[in-house]
């Protein structure tokens, strides 16, 4: 039964464990002892007897290297059983017959799992640091391939270079094994990592690098468990973070029983104590005791008790689960009229009005001292929308005890049919003045003391804020007040082999050169956020412009180990008012609030970058007649190319 089924959370929130299982020529009595005694989801079992070796078929005629198909039904094989590979394989040893025979088998095993419909195999790790002959033959199986995906074993294991001594050379990261291997077999999208989880686990930040890689599988071996006071299998607070943390960064999408899963694997190291009634004390269910329990069970409860334990996911958390990694068409609120349900989504987000309310009392208390309480404000919401910033300046005139007179402008005729409704059904009409026109042609019958905009994009000014607001700084008093005052972008550089897949699918360079609004989920965070573009208004400077350009060097924190960089969140953050600010820069992002997802801007070919040698970017806002387009690269430590150049994949219309 799928972990946390019994607690009941939702489907869709549940997680599957299996076990790891020895040869067995009887692989319905298998089934039955690990999924009804022992209450896995699956087994991790070899397809064919580990004794089989082809060279020895040729000279003894050995028998036919499994059990029939038959002893199972297509649908066991496929829900049930994941293929294990022989362990012996050794594609890349000096041993020609073995790895002749390795090659042999390898094929034969792969074909016979096709042949039973199994969603995964599990093949073993990389016999040493070379290995481009498993990777070539890999790679032959994953371009005749199915369906089925590859899930390469890795030991989680990193030495630090201390540990090593200075001038050591059995320095060991086993990311690097993987980061070749997928190389060799390029990026390919069925081919994803089964980790290993031993008992000592390297450093945090070393670990942080696997969230962002296709980790299909987490293996905990028996052995990485401690004994708790009553002695049950338990894990170590740190053991116990990374699993919850795969927990959380596995994917959901439960159609697919065969994805994101925990094995139990490895003989079982504790010595249970007999149930007695003292067991229900226990922090976690040991009440199915059964006269034949299976003696891996205590690990799949502990296993499961630290699911249930987790929060459940908050409700707007669990509204975006079909948005994570999820790569969407950033808006152009400019160029194209947004629709009911997109300004629905908005006004959904109490957090964001309640920051403009603040930020507009702070202004209208500053503008309008308490002796001129009585004196009208000409605040004029540009890009009104259906409303809702006309709402937060009357609530924030109410709160303050000042007089606004108010302009919405919006250049939505559809918005503008429901401001209107909205203005009449309030009884507003004396108040708010509204006007169905492009801010930056209006010809404004008088000049504002403050003027409240939201036109910001994911990345601050991609959604043309800056051209907008240029245009209504005309109608603005020399002394007036912009709200926002000014907005900054900021980019990180990720980890995101699953994006990256997703952008690579599209098979055209079109997709590699467009930024993509995303809820950034199976990720890492490579280093601390920089800024890249700051705007500020109003600015009266003779030299304007909104071009702008910038380089920045990323440095990855030395104990993290060689990463892969596929690309650049984006992120940004307003200054509303003084104090008052508004952004999803994860270190200072507001709250509660949900209006804006991440952007991400990937890269052709991924870079992959090691301490103490820099990621050097460079990132350019570029401004044609009718467009304004990014274009971004790598310089450092190798040169990717220039994306987007001219704005010819991605650019947002003016
Ligand atoms: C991001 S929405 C915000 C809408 C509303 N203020 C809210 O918070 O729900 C931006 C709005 O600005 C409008 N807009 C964008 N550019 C504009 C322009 N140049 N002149 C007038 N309205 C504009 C869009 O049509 C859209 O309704």
């Amino acid at each position: 039964m799928p972990l946390g089924e019994k607690a009941g959370f939702e489907k869709s929130q549940s997680r599957y464990c299996g076990v790891e299982a020895e040869f067995n020529d009887d692989m319905p009595q298998l089934l039955n002892f690990n999924l009804s005694t022992g209450s896995f989801d699956f087994v991790v079992a070899p397809l064919m007897n580990p004794s089989y070796r082809p060279s020895l078929l040729e000279k003894d005629g050995v028998l036919p290297f499994a059990a029939s198909d038959l002893v199972l039904s297509p649908s066991q094989w496929s829900s049930h059983v994941v293929g294990k590979l022989s362990s012996w394989i050794d594609l890349d040893s000096e041993d020609e017959a073995l790895r002749m025979d390795s090659e042999t088998t390898l094929k034969q095993e792969i074909a016979w799992a096709n042949h039973l419909s199994v969603q995964a195999c599990i093949l073993p790790p990389p016999k040493g640091a070379s290995c481009a002959n498993y990777a070539r033959c890999v790679n032959q199986i994953l371009q005749g391939s199915n369906n089925m995906q590859l899930w390469l074993r890795i030991p989680l294991v990193k030495t630090d270079d201390d540990d090593m001594g200075a001038n050591s050379t059995s320095f060991i990261d086993s990311w690097e094994l993987w980061n070749s291997f997928r190389l060799l077999c390029e990026h390919h999208s069925q081919l994803s990592i089964a980790l290993d989880i031993l008992s000592s686990l390297p450093s945090l930040n070393s670990l942080g690098r696997w969230f962002g890689e296709t980790v299909a599988a987490a293996i905990i071996n028996t052995d990485s468990f401690l004994t708790n006071g009553r002695g049950y299998p338990c894990l170590s607070k740190r053991h116990q973070k990374l699993i919850t943390g795969f927990f959380k960064s596995f994917n959901t999408d439960m159609v697919k029983l065969m994805d994101d899963l925990i094995v139990i694997s490895g003989k079982p190291a504790h010595s249970i104590p007999r149930p007695s009634s003292d067991l229900a004390a226990n922090n976690f269910d040991n009440n199915s005791e059964s006269p034949q329990r299976h003696p891996l069970r205590p690990y799949l409860d502990y296993v499961g008790f630290l699911f249930q334990r987790m929060d459940p996911l908050p409700e707007q958390e669990r509204f975006e689960l079909g948005y994570r990694d999820f790569l969407q068409s950033p808006l152009q609120p400019l160029m194209d009229n947004l629709e009911a349900q997109t300004y629905e989504t908005f006004e959904r987000d109490s957090m964001k009005y309640i920051q403009y309310q603040r930020a507009i009392s702070k202004a209208l208390l500053d503008r309008v001292p308490d002796d001129k309480a009585s004196a009208t404000t000409v605040l004029m919401v540009v890009g009104a929308g259906r409303g809702p910033l006309v709402r937060a300046s009357l609530q924030a005139a109410e709160e303050t005890g000042r007089k606004l007179k108010i302009y919405a402008v919006e250049k939505n005729p559809n918005a503008v049919v429901t401001l209107h409704s909205l203005v009449k059904l309030e009884g507003w009409e004396d108040i708010v003045t509204i006007i169905s026109c492009d801010m930056r042609f209006w010809d404004a019958p008088e000049k504002a003391d403050i003027v409240v905009s939201e036109l910001l994009g994911s990345f601050g000014d991609n959604e043309l804020s800056p051209e907008c607001l240029d245009g209504a700084q005309r109608f603005l008093k020399q002394d007036g007040i912009s709200i926002p005052s000014s907005y900054t972008s900021f980019i990180q550089p990720l980890t995101a082999a699953k994006l990256y897949n997703d952008v690579k699918s599209h098979k055209d360079l079109a997709h590699f050169e467009t930024a993509y609004v995303v809820k950034l989920h199976n990720i890492a965070r490579l280093t601390p956020s920089q800024p890249v573009f700051t705007f500020t208004h109003p600015d009266y400077s003779t030299k304007k412009s909104n071009q702008r350009y910038k380089k920045l060097q990323f440095e990855i924190p030395s104990d993290t180990g060689s990463a892969m960089v596929h690309g650049f969140a984006g992120y940004f953050d307003a200054e509303l008012y003084k104090d008052v600010h508004l952004g999803i820069e994860p270190s200072m992002a507001t709250p509660n609030m949900f209006s804006w997802f991440a952007i991400f801007f990937p890269l052709r070919t991924p870079v992959c970058i090691k301490p103490g040698s820099p990621l050097e970017v460079h990132f350019w806002r570029c401004c044609g007649s009718s467009k304004v387009w990014y274009e971004w690269c790598v310089a450092s430590p190798n040169s990717s190319a220039i994306h987007n150049s001219n704005g010819r994949s991605y650019w947002v219309g003016l």
